[in-house]
């Protein structure tokens, strides 16, 4: 059985637009999968149609082999994670607060009743803050613990973010331009922190990354998909995409509109 995420045939139609056309891809588990492309390409929905925010007119998913039907509300009990653009942090929870509050729903409940200081959750709540400490310490920012995240630098309120995502143990991370408003030294960094997500002792997890930033992609991806006018016009290796000319046309062909617009 063919273990981690596939997409097969996805399309979505937003009245007479095409946002994705007979879209298939792979996401194996242990990969580091990028998606690339153009500005209005579609790859923030073809992210929108994984996490269930957008049902796709054709097509279909799967997860380890079995149909999936994605809603955002049950994504974690299916084992994927996913950080947004920006952080979406709660700000008046510090940061082990906020990757408590990532864990998977049955330490939810226990973090919820141990916010409410309900009768009872005192081991959930010790089982829950040991956990997320351990990926705190995992991600290098175990010093920030007790902080509020907005009194942080971007960059580590990123981190916070991940580790939030990290702590439901998934088995699949959706990172939806993770290097935004992140500058060199940090996306060095944050490749570094993807590159080894796939590899953790405990719970290792693939990634697919939706990303602007190439460097990063190139750096991180074991394969790379690049969506064109929401079609995949090459998928490869970072190497074989870095030299399709058919990536290159997709890419200047949008700088050349861009130009003309200006
Ligand atoms: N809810 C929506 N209703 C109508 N059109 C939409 C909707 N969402 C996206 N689109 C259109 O679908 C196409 C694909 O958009 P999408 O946001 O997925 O591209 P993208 O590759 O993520 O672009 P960017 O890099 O600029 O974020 C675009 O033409 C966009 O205008």
């Amino acid at each position: 059985m063919e273990q981690g995420l596939a997409l097969h045939h996805i399309g979505v139609r937003f009245g007479g637009l095409t946002a994705l056309d007979d879209v298939s891809l792979r996401v194996p588990s242990g990969a580091v999968v990028g998606v690339i492309g153009p500005n209005g390409a579609g790859k923030t929905t073809l992210f929108n149609v994984i996490c269930g925010f957008v049902t796709p007119d054709s097509g279909a998913l799967s997860l380890d082999g079995a149909p999936l039907r994605p809603r955002p509300h049950r994504l974690t009990r299916l084992g994927i994670a996913r950080t947004l653009q920006g952080t979406g942090l709660f700000a008046g929870l510090t940061v082990l607060e906020n990757v408590m509050a990532g864990a998977d729903c049955t330490a939810r409940a226990g973090f919820l009743s141990a916010l409410f200081a309900l009768p009872g959750s005192d081991r959930d709540e010790r089982r829950l803050r040991r956990h997320a400490l351990g990926i705190l310490d995992e991600l290098g920012i175990a010093g920030h613990a007790h902080a509020a995240p907005g009194t942080l630098p971007f960059a580590v309120r990123q981190r916070v973010a991940l580790a939030r995502a990290l702590a439901a143990r998934p088995r699949l991370l959706l990172l939806d331009e993770p290097a935004g408003g992140l500058g060199a030294t940090d996306i060095a960094e944050l490749a570094e922190l993807i590159r080894h997500l796939p590899r953790r002792d405990e719970h290792p997890c693939a990634v697919l990354l939706v990303e602007h930033h190439m460097d990063l992609v190139m750096s991180v991806c074991d394969e790379i998909v690049v969506l064109d006018f929401g079609r995949v016009i090459a998928t490869g290796a970072p190497d074989e995409i870095r030299d399709a000319p058919a990536v290159a046309d997709a890419y200047l062909g949008a700088a050349v509109d861009e130009e003309s617009a200006a």
